[in-house]
Parts: structure tokens; sequence; C-alpha cells
């Protein structure tokens, strides 16, 4: 695999859970894996009961990591309190992004992780990062494969088929999706699963509510 890209068809959709359970897949496995969330927003402070709900604390704990201020760092370099899109939540707090230095440091990790490497994105794929650039701007810089994440609820379809297209617009390899099931969603994630699937030329496989990483996808990591 050596480094992945994962995107969200929408935010708050299971990027993170994903991420986990593929790090956690890697490791059983006896992968030497590095999980990264380099930028996050909504993000409380270190100290904050809260953090533990994190993005990275989860990333940490999958890592099997302790939530150090070392290893938070080294995990998520660009944190800001808002939960809203990152240049507005870094606007709230007199902050900017270069979203350069932001690729910059991703592709010096790419660079030097030596095992495999997950990069979790932000947002949905087009979210802005920063004044001029959106996670689609990003993950074209680093040109990793990327692996999208669905929901299943009620218009995840067309979320995930819209993101697919912009993908493919853009030249950017899809590695597969992953339809994560989504709360209270009024058809089986497998039904979504399969009228993606029809019109992608990608894997797309269904992670169900609390479950771990599919082992259909266990040949394109
Ligand atoms: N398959 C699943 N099983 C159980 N819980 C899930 C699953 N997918 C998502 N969740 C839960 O839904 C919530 C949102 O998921 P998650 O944090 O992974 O989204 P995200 O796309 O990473 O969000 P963000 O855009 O903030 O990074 C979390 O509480 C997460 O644990
Ligand atoms: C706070 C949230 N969980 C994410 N960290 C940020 C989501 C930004 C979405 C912006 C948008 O696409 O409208
Ligand atoms: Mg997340």
């Amino acid at each position: 695999m050596s480094a992945l890209f994962v995107a969200g068809a929408g935010t708050e959709i299971g990027k993170t859970y994903v991420t986990a359970a593929l790090v956690r897949f890697l490791r059983a496995r006896r992968r030497a894996v590095t999980a990264l969330k380099p930028l996050a927003s909504g993000v409380p402070p270190l100290d904050d009961p809260a953090f533990a709900e994190s993005d990275t604390a989860r990333l940490l704990a999958a890592l099997g990591q302790a939530v150090t201020p070392e290893a938070v760092d080294a995990c998520s370099p660009w944190r800001f309190r808002a939960p809203l899109a990152p240049d507005l939540a870094a606007a709230r707090e007199g902050r900017s992004l270069d979203w350069r230095d932001l690729v910059a440091w991703c592709r010096d990790r790419i660079a030097t992780s030596g095992g495999d490497l997950v990069i979790e994105g932000v947002g949905g794929l087009m979210s802005p990062i920063a004044p001029e650039a959106t996670g689609l701007d990003w993950a074209k810089a680093l040109g990793l494969p990327v692996l999208l994440v669905s929901g299943s609820y009620l218009g995840a379809i067309s979320h995930a088929l819209t993101a697919a297209e912009t993908l493919r617009f853009h030249g950017i390899a899809m590695m597969a999706v992953i339809v994560s099931e989504s709360e209270g969603a009024p058809t089986p994630p497998e039904t979504v699963a399969d009228a993606i699937a029809r019109r992608v030329s990608a894997p797309v496989a269904v992670l169900k509510r609390g479950g771990s990483f599919p082992d259909a996808l266990a040949d394109f990591v």
C-alpha cells in the first residue's frame, strides 16, 4: 500500500472511523503504519477531556500510542478549535494556514515514513482548507491514491458519485470506496454500496456500524 489519502464524500461521515479501522487491520498483520490527521478543526485543547473524542486521539488509540503533546503534534500539527471549515476556524483564532506548508509537511512524511502511511483529509473532498485551496487541491498535490469514504444516509449515493467523478475528472486515482454505515439510514449500507459500485470502476465495500475494516479490500491495502 505504502501511502493513501482518505477523503470524505462529506464531513462527519466516517473518515476517522475507517482510518482507525485500517490502522488496526494493518497492525494486526504486523505492518508498520503511521496515521496522520495533519489539519483538523473542531479540536478542543489537549487538557480538555473532550480531546479524547478528537480525530487525533482516536487515530493515536488505533496506533497504540499515548496522547502526549509530542504525539499529538506529530500527528496533527495544524489544529483549530472552531468546528468549521479549517480556513474559517483558523481565522477565528487570528491565524491562517499556508496550504503549501501543509503539502510540504505531508510530502516529507511520505518520503520518510518507511512503512504504510494513511493521511486523513478534512471535511468533504472539496471543503476549504485555506482561503485559496480545498481538500481536492491537497489530494492532487500529494498524488496519492484516494480511499473515498461515503455514508449510507439518504443522499449519500449522490455525494459519493459526485466526489468520485470529481476525482476522476482531476486524474486522481481512487483506490476504493468504503460505505460507512450511517446511523438511522433508511436502507442497508449494501444497497448504497451496490448503487455506487454500478457507477464507478473502483471496488466498493461496506463497513457496518461498529465493524472492522472490510476483508474484501485486503488485496488493495
Ligand atoms: N461504521 C461506523 N460504526 C460506528 N460508528 C461510526 C461508523 N462510521 C462513523 N461512525 C461514528 O460517526 C461519527 C462521525 O464519524 P467520523 O468522526 O469517523 O467522521 P469523519 O468523516 O472523520 O468526520 P470529520 O469530517 O470531522 O473528520 C463518529 O462518532 C464515529 O465514531
Ligand atoms: C468540524 C468538522 N467535523 C470538520 N472538522 C470540518 C468540516 C468542514 C466542512 C466545510 C464544508 O465543506 O462546508
Ligand atoms: Mg475525521
